[in-house]
């Protein structure tokens, strides 16, 4: 693994810290669902500001593309980690200008700051370098705690890096160290379970992962992409039209590679997505045109679950179906079980990750008898395909040069 500088490396006392966590928590009816991602980036929080560092931490959330968008705002968010920690939290609703400067000046040793979503500004996603600039001024030391955002090449997940001094936190660390000794020399078979609603952004992805995997299950909308590719009617089901070439070019890419690719056979159907609306089973490639796909039929479970006995490794990123809305959790919590119980009784390895991938987890009431549970989705699998993550790269640059502003 590269070298990079940790806490260990780090003296904290009196100084800014500008600390870029993953505070992109699934929320439902603006209510969180899952504090994973808030629990396990607390540590390093309490670290530093225990050793006397002043903490302000950056995170996205959701995908405001620039704008505004009151209902993407941190503020619950920077809300419910301040009561999961004795330390005072404040937070402000920007992430640069007047009004952070102020909330700095007035900060004292120990305190932490929350700063609003970093996407409101379009220089986040651009990598900008004025608004990394305008960020860097916050801090005099720059930790980044985010490996579930390290594959965005974002002005707080890597511009920072390049201007302040830079450090990984100890989530950033933990989880390459358990994804390694996890993966590194995965047992074979190897199998990957990949869903979600996520198509564009992790499609390419799963273009290099059919290189290390034996099997592929692909579940969840991002099935629907390629069940569409091939010419089965999808009805309205959540796709991306324009993917359909590449969707198309993976499964070669696949078959080249001696991967098995299982996409479903059935499908729970409805007219609309909420709770108590009418759904029925149907055969893949019965899909009434006024109806979608929210999630796999019992035939695909059984048959995911049947080749679940074959493997010794499963990664797993995105649930089966829309599972925040019953009955269409159904077949994510069927394979979980089924992935726990092989993984009890020590026949498998499950390394499962993704915000909402753990939300699901929970809710199938096995999270902590899998293998590893990454707070990552995208990241890991992306790590996984053996790429140096942008966010990772430039802590590794950062141990020997830092650019001054
Ligand atoms: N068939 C489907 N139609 C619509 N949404 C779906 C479907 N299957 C899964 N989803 C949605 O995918 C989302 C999770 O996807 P993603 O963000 O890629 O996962 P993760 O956060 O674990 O990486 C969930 O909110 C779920 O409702
Ligand atoms: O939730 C995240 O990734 P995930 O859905 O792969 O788990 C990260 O916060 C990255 O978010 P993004 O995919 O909007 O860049």
């Amino acid at each position: 693994m590269a070298a990079f500088r940790t806490l260990n490396d780090l003296s904290p006392a009196g100084k800014r810290i500008l600390l870029r966590a993953d505070l992109n928590v699934p929320v439902r009816e603006g209510r969180i669902t899952d504090t994973t991602r808030i629990d396990r980036v607390l540590p390093t929080v309490e670290e530093l500001v225990e050793k006397g560092g002043r903490v302000i931490v950056l995170s996205h959330f959701d995908r405001p593309k620039g704008r505004v968008v009151a209902e993407m705002s941190l503020a619950p968010i920077a809300a419910a980690m301040a009561e999961k920690t004795r330390h005072t939290v404040r937070f402000v609703s920007d992430c640069i200008g007047p009004e952070v400067e102020h909330a700095i000046a007035a900060m004292k040793d120990g305190d932490i700051l929350i700063l609003e979503n970093t996407r409101f500004h379009a220089g986040e996603e651009k990598n900008d370098p004025e608004f990394v600039a305008s960020l860097a001024k916050s801090g005099e030391i720059y930790v980044n705690d985010a490996f579930s955002a390290a594959h965005r090449a974002h002005a707080s997940t890597e511009g920072l890096a390049r201007h302040l001094p830079a450090f990984a936190g100890r989530l950033m660390e933990a989880e390459l160290n358990a994804l390694s000794a996890a993966l590194e020399k995965p047992d074979h078979p190897v199998g990957a379970l990949i869903g979600g609603a996520k198509i564009s952004t992790k499609l390419d992805l799963i273009g290099n992962v059919v290189n290390k995997v034996d099997i592929l299950f692909i579940g969840g909308a991002m099935a629907n992409t390629f069940l569409a590719a091939e010419g089965v009617p999808v009805g309205k089901s959540l796709q991306e039209a324009e993917m359909h070439e590449t969707a198309r070019e993976i499964v070669a890419r696949a078959q080249q590679a001696g991967c098995k690719i299982i996409l479903p056979v059935d499908a729970v159907i409805a007219r609309e997505f909420r709770e108590g609306a009418p759904s029925e089973i149907c055969p893949i490639d019965a899909v009434p045109a006024d109806a979608m796909i929210l999630d796999a039929g019992p035939r695909t479970v059984a048959l995911i679950n049947e080749q679940l006995a074959g493997l010794k490794t499963l990664v797993w990123n995105g649930p089966l179906g829309a599972f925040e809305i019953k009955p269409f959790d159904a077949a994510t919590v069927a394979v979980a079980r089924e992935a726990a119980r092989l993984t009890k009784e020590g026949k498998l390895k499950t390394i499962a990750g993704g915000g909402d991938t753990v939300s699901a987890l929970r809710h199938a009431g096995v999270a902590d008898q899998m293998s590893y549970v990454s707070t990552a989705g995208g990241a890991f699998m992306e790590w996984l395909e053996g790429k140096l993550l942008p966010g990772i790269a430039v802590l590794t640059d950062a141990a020997q040069h830092v650019v001054p502003l």
